[in-house]
Order: C-alpha cells, then sequence, then structure tokens
C-alpha cells in the first residue's frame, strides 16, 4: 500500500509520539506537521506555523487532530477556511480525550464529514502504543483501513462499534501510562526509603516494570496467573498484596480513579 499523506495538528505530548512512532516505523506515512512552536519534527518533516501556509497542492488522506480540546472548533474553522473541499475530501482522525464525531463533523462544516475518533497512549512513540478507534458511518472502508494501519504502525489498535466506548477506553489505556508512571515514581521513592541509593532504586523500579510489561505482552498466561506465580504461600508477596488487595484499597481506588477520567472526558465533550 501507498503511503499516506497525513497532515497533523498540534505535535506536543500526544502528536509528538505519533510522529515519533511513525517515522520509527517500516512504511512512514508522509507526514506535514502544523504546530506554531515546534522547532524540529520527528524524520525532519515538513512544518507550517498556520493552517493558511499549508501547500495549495497538499491533499491531506487523514487530518490528525491533537490539539487540547479547548482549542478544536477554533483549528477546524481556520482549517475549513484554508483547504475549503480538500478538508472534506480528508478523513479526520481526533485524538481527542473530548468533542464527539459529530460535533467535529459541525466544526468542519460538513454533516457528512468523515470524522474518525482515536484514543491512543504515549508508548506509542516506542512503537508500543495502544490505540481505541471509533469510525463514524460517513467514514468509507478505504478510510478506516488507513486509519487502523496508521495506527497499527505505531502499536496495537482495539476498534469499538460505539463512540462512548472511547470514554472507558481513555480510562483503561489512554491516561493509564500516567497510573503506571506515578507507581514507579511511588516504589523508586519507597526504595530510597528503605535504605537503598537512588540510582539502585530507580534501576530497580524501571527494570522490573519493563519485565513485568514483557511478560504481559509476551506471554498468554492471564495477569491472575503471572500474579500468583510470584506470590509464594504465606511469603513476602502475599503480605505486600494483603495491603494492595484489601476491598477499600486497590479494588476500590482503580475503579474510582477510572470513574473520574470517564466523568473528565464527559465534561471536556462540552
Ligand atoms: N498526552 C497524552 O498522553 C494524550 C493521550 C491521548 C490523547 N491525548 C489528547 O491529545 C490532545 C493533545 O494533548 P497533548 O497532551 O499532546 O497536548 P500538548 O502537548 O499541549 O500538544 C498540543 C500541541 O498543539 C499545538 N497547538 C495547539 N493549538 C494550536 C494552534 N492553534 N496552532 C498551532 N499549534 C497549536 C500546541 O502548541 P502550544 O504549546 O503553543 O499551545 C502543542 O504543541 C488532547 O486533545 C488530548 O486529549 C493526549
Ligand atoms: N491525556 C489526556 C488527558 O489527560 C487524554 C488521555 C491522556 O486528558
Amino acid at each position: 500500500m501507498t503511503s499516506p499523506n497525513v497532515l497533523l495538528i498540534g505535535c506536543g505530548k500526544m502528536g509528538g509520539a505519533l510522529a515519533q512512532g511513525w517515522m520509527a516505523a517500516q512504511n512512514p506515512p508522509k507526514l506535514m506537521v502544523l504546530d506554531r512552536k515546534l522547532q524540529q519534527a520527528p524524520g525532519d518533516s515538513p512544518i507550517v506555523r498556520a493552517a493558511s501556509d499549508i501547500p495549495a497542492d497538499f491533499q491531506p488522506d487523514i487530518i490528525v487532530l491533537a490539539v487540547k480540546p479547548a482549542g478544536a472548533d477554533a483549528m477546524l474553522a481556520t482549517l475549513r477556511d484554508a483547504l475549503g473541499e480538500r478538508l472534506h475530501k480528508s478523513a479526520l482522525l481526533s485524538v481527542m480525550a473530548g468533542k464527539t464525531c459529530d460535533h467535529l463533523a459541525q466544526a468542519c462544516g460538513w454533516d457528512d464529514m468523515a470524522v474518525i475518533r482515536t484514543m491512543p497512549n504515549t508508548p506509542s512513540s516506542v512503537g508500543a502504543g495502544t490505540t481505541g478507534l471509533y469510525a463514524s458511518p460517513h467514514v468509507s472502508e478505504a478510510q478506516k483501513q488507513i486509519a487502523i494501519t496508521l495506527m497499527k504502525q505505531v502499536g496495537t489498535v482495539v476498534p469499538v462499534s460505539r463512540e462512548t466506548d472511547l470514554r472507558s477506553i481513555i480510562a483503561i489505556a489512554g491516561s493509564a501510562p500516567a497510573y503506571i508512571f506515578f507507581l514507579t515514581e511511588l516504589l523508586e521513592k519507597t526504595g530510597v526509603e528503605l535504605g537503598l541509593t537512588a540510582e539502585q532504586s530507580r534501576e530497580l523500579a524501571r527494570s522490573m516494570m519493563y519485565g513485568a510489561g514483557k511478560m504481559l505482552h509476551d506471554l498468554p498466561e492471564d495477569a491472575s496467573t503471572l500474579r500468583k506465580n510470584v506470590t509464594s504461600p504465606n511469603g513476602t508477596t502475599a503480605a505486600a498484596l494483603a495491603v494492595f488487595m484489601d476491598e477499600n484499597n486497590w479494588p476500590r481506588t482503580v475503579k474510582l480513579a477510572a470513574q473520574a477520567a470517564v466523568r473528565r472526558s464527559e465534561e471536556l465533550d462540552n
């Protein structure tokens, strides 16, 4: 398949992670980046500062919208003015935590605009991303396949048939690397409190996270089996897990945290 023309709007934390992942992939897209401050784009992709600077002969296959939800409408208005029918011919792929497909289509100026909503995460930068993907009814099968292929270049894609499922995906995958990074921070800090040097503690916590993640990725066993394999009867792990697994501890807080992320994504739609 020939590589698609991709216009990436916003090359910050998430847009930048995708661009990095794509540029390291086998058959990278032909990328143009729109960002007001970025100095150098991954793969030295061309950068424009505003929609009005997009060259007249550039027809994007996919426009990846990676700005904050609050800035989306204004950005789409300038894009519509600059691209006209070229915008209508593209598929819009949002990575934003809020704003529905219908809302984005209207902001583009066409009710039948092809809008794909995704929820990727920052591990996309190292080809280990996880992306939930919903294609609205106006997206053609060909456009959907281009979008899936594009996001598969940076990791795993989980298509969903209900747009509202993206909220759950935010809670379980989009925001979730931050939960894991926070746990890593806590382990590092606790290691120092227990007498390790900061360097030792950092290396131990990070290496352990990588090893556990690699087992989850490489092996077919359920997470619960992998957990049980670490837990000797009446041993050290059982002592630690008795704290974490208390129903008022992780089972409760993980659910509360996920519900808070879902609620926030509902607010970001408006
Ligand atoms: N971060 C994540 O882990 C993650 C994961 C999944 C989805 N998302 C979604 O990704 C989107 C972006 O989040 P982010 O964390 O990547 O934010 P970010 O780091 O602030 O990136 C947004 C980028 O877009 C640029 N930008 C915004 N408005 C612009 C405009 N009008 N013209 C030119 N450039 C403009 C920003 O420039 P300035 O800095 O100058 O404003 C910035 O470089 C959000 O909608 C979020 O919900 C994020
Ligand atoms: N980062 C974005 C946020 O915090 C969306 C998921 C991850 O809103």
